[in-house]
């Protein structure tokens, strides 16, 4: 099965849109891995088999695990998720993109080394340095769009002119772009930031159906309500919406994984609400 195939069928028999973002901090975790030489995978796996049931996808981003040399633990981490949690596809966060000799070497190390069902990729060098994830048809190419930190509109809202003569900012260029060019394999999502709650629905009345990754929810203050409701797509789906801190580090105590797990599922309802 595809990466889309999956989690399609993850949102069905889920009822679920929520992504569990995976960015190990050690200084956050409870006090019991204080001592525990292998503390990232553990609390990762922790967090993993806790929220499982709650979750359409996971996403594990890459710098929280190679700035502390962690690399090991990611690529057993994924390894573990596909074993226990059969079918909940895995989104590498790595936001990727370069010259195309040099992309498919990036393409290689998401899909084939970490297992991967989907990377996170930078669209800003042009459709030959995303081709490597492009190809790779079984495989998501999440591609960022309208990010959701606060200087997004920096470039994203730049007023461009393509070659049809449309003025229109930046992000909504890539998202048609990508949606009419670069979509071929049927194999691209779009990143697009829970606190931009205008431009999610912007971007959805410009590319149909196609699935958005969708961060900021928690603690960036995105709102729920106003992210389903302006990026739902007919079928009330549509949407990976990620949250990392906020299950995560739910609680610092013993009671951690509980904690997540709640985070989690109260995530599920607040959007199942609307949708
Ligand atoms: O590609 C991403 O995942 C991403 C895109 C974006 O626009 N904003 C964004 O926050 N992210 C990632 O999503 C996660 C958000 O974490 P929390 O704010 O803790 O939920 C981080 O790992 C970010 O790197």
């Amino acid at each position: 099965m595809t990466f889309l195939q999956n989690l399609r069928r993850r949102w069905h028999d889920a009822d679920s849109l929520v992504c569990v973002g995976l960015d190990p901090e050690p200084s956050r975790f409870p006090s019991k891995f204080a001592n525990d030489p292998d503390a990232v995978f553990d609390f990762c796996r922790d967090i993993a088999d806790a929220t499982a049931e709650h979750a359409c996808a996971f996403k594990p981003q890459i710098a929280h695990f190679a700035a502390l040399g962690a690399e090991d633990a990611l690529a057993r981490l994924i390894v573990h998720i596909h074993a226990a949690h059969p079918g909940i596809p895995v989104i590498l966060d790595a936001k990727r993109g370069d010259i195309g000799s040099t992309a498919q070497h990036y393409a290689v190390e998401a899909f084939d080394r970490y297992r991967a069902d989907a990377v996170t990729a930078n669209p800003y060098l042009g459709r030959d340095s995303l081709q490597p994830f492009l190809d790779r048809a079984d495989k998501g190419v999440v591609i960022l769009c309208r990010t959701s930190n606060p200087g997004a509109g920096d470039l994203q809202d730049l007023i461009v002119s393509d070659s049809g003569g449309n003025n229109r900012p930046l992000y909504q260029h890539v998202a048609e772009t990508i949606a009419r060019e670069w979509n071929g394999n049927g194999n691209c999502v779009l990143v697009v930031g829970a606190t931009w709650p205008e431009q999610l629905k912007q971007v959805r009345g410009i590319v149909g159906d196609m699935p958005f990754l969708v961060p900021g929810v928690g603690a960036q203050g995105g709102d729920v309500e106003a992210v389903v409701r302006n990026a739902k797509t007919a079928d009330g789906t549509g949407l990976i919406v990620s949250s990392s801190r906020a299950v995560l580090y739910a609680s610092s105590g013993d009671d951690y994984a509980e904690a997540a797990a709640a985070a989690a599922s109260a995530l599920r309802e607040t959007i199942n609400r609307y949708r």
